[in-house]
């Protein structure tokens, strides 16, 4: 429908009737990509499961969508059109600082799944090669341990009456934590957890970081996780740009509805989970889910080839001028850097059911995809953690097979400069470890554009590397080369 000149209806569940699910799923991290990717694999599965989405950090997206009764337009934004959907599945919106809802909902019996997308930096994941592991060092994991500290008590978390809205807490894994002793002390059914986040062995990782503060708190309590918490391993895909003001104008134009919340994103849509769910599941296959028993290569694709070329042109495109993926892979250069990353990745990744050259060429159509605006700054976000996963594998598997692995180097000497060019401008540094980089960039002794600066700047990304000095004195030689 046009809506043409008439006034914008609000959008709930009154103006769209829309009956509500139980909840039986909770998610935290309510940003665009859940929206567009496993609130829509819900709504398609239709098969009575609720969710009740709890953001990460800041209110807003709960007040706006809870205003809502939970709905929200989708846009599949294809090279021909846009097509408008209203998704239903979110039943409740709540504040991420909400400890009282959250920890109430984790305990009910009627929960049977958590799901995360709290970005690559909500883990607090030690950095480093090795086993993954919560950063004891971290500041907001510190602050959240001596708050449990203080306030955890076991039989305390076991009563109806205990004050969880008086808890204090920031990062996920100790907010689900909290949520974990309540279940555990109620009903104790099982629970899946399944982390939507763009890292390898996403399931693992979520373990370690909840263990992890658990082995801190409470000993029993671990065990009780390890026994009864499921970590489910994934590997989702669906391009999901943030959302714009000409996004909301489309929506009210095309569909009459004023949606403040609408989600944009591409038609291509993946996730391919493995691992159990003892307490049951929506049919997601019903939208295309696949369940495996192993995905670590279907995971090592994606993430090496769309998010590894994503990670390579928010530094180098930046540098080139660009704004968008679109515009970045449309400069000869960028796309060259690329398809050279993508031949040194490929290389390692051989087995047959991944079908890398056709993947290769669906991953450049949906780059392509020129009314998709996929903004490079926000891509860029948070790279010294990213790199460690995208970059680094292929540069040592480049290694191993005795070649220089200078694609994936090139990640790193474009993150380097893209750094020390947004230093240069005064633009802050929008990482997690911001703070350290910022010292290394302001730093007069070490220099700007010095192999020195270069090894303290990959050190934040893993120590050991830069401790290599032929690496390092590759990685520098290619700084530099971006711009013309
Ligand atoms: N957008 C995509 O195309 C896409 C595709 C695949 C996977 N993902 C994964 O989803 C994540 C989120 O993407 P998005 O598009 O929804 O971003 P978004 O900015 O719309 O939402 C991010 C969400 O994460 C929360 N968050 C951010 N930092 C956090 C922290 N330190 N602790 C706790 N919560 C935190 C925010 O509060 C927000 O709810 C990505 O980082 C990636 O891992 C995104
Ligand atoms: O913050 P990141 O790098 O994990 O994600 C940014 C984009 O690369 C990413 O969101 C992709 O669009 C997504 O992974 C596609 O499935």
């Amino acid at each position: 429908m046009s809506a043409g000149t008439l006034k914008a209806r609000e959008l709930n569940r009154g103006t769209h009737p829309a009956a509500k699910a139980e909840v039986r799923i909770v998610h935290i991290g309510l940003g665009a990509f859940h929206r567009a990717h496993q609130a829509w694999y819900t709504a398609r599965a239709n098969d009575g499961w609720g969710i009740a989405a709890f953001t990460g950090r800041s209110a807003t997206a709960a007040t706006e969508l809870a205003a809502q009764d939970g709905l929200f337009t989708l846009i599949r934004r294809e090279a021909e059109g846009d097509t408008f959907e209203v998704i239903d599945s979110i039943v409740e919106a709540h504040d991420g600082n909400d400890m009282a809802a959250l920890t109430t909902l984790l305990a009910s019996p009627s929960t049977a799944i958590l799901t995360l997308t709290i970005t690559e930096a909500g883990y607090k994941m030690a950095a480093g090669a090795g086993e993954p592991a919560l950063d004891l060092n971290d500041a907001a994991v510190q602050a959240d341990l001596s708050v449990l500290r203080e306030r955890y008590d076991a039989s305390l978390f076991a009563s109806s009456a205990a004050d969880f809205g008086q808890l204090k807490l920031s990062t996920p894994a100790a907010r689900i934590l909290v949520g974990l002793a309540a279940r555990r002390s109620g009903d104790g059914w099982p629970l899946a957890i399944v982390s939507c986040d763009n890292l390898p062995g996403n399931g693992t990782v979520t373990r370690a970081g909840i263990l992890g503060f658990a082995r801190e708190i409470d000993a029993e309590l671990a065990r009780w996780i390890d026994a009864n918490v499921s970590f489910v391993d994934t590997s989702i895909d669906r391009i999901t740009p943030r959302t714009t003001d000409a996004d909301r104008a489309t929506v009210a134009e095309q569909t009459g509805f004023a949606d403040v919340s609408p989600v944009v994103t591409e038609p291509f849509s993946s996730w391919v989970l493995s691992g159990e769910f003892p307490a049951g599941r929506p049919a997601w296959e019903k939208a295309g889910a696949q369940f495996v028993d192993d995905l670590e290569a279907f995971e090592r694709r994606k993430l090496w080839l769309l998010n590894g070329a994503h990670t390579l042109m928010s530094f180098a495109g930046q540098l080139r001028g660009h704004a968008t993926v679109a515009q970045a892979l449309a400069d000869p250069a960028v796309s060259g850097w690329v398809e050279e990353f993508w031949d040194a990745a490929s290389a390692h990744l051989n087995e047959p059911e991944l079908a890398v050259p056709e993947y290769r060429k669906a991953l450049r159509e949906r780059f392509e995809n020129p009314r998709i605006a996929h903004n490079l700054a926000q891509i860029a976000t948070d790279g010294s953690i990213k790199l460690a996963a995208r970059a680094l594998p292929v540069f040592r598997a480049e290694r191993d097979a005795e070649r220089d692995g200078n694609a994936a180097l090139r990640l790193l000497a474009a993150w380097c400069d893209q750094l020390a060019a947004q230093h240069a401008s005064g633009t802050a540094v929008a990482d997690a470890n911001a703070a350290e980089l910022e010292a290394v960039l302001a730093d007069s002794q070490i220099g700007t554009g010095t192999p020195q600066q270069t090894a303290a700047l990959v050190a934040v990304v893993d120590a050991e590397l830069s401790r290599d000095a032929d690496t390092i004195a590759s990685v520098h030689a290619l700084r530099g080369s971006f711009t013309n």
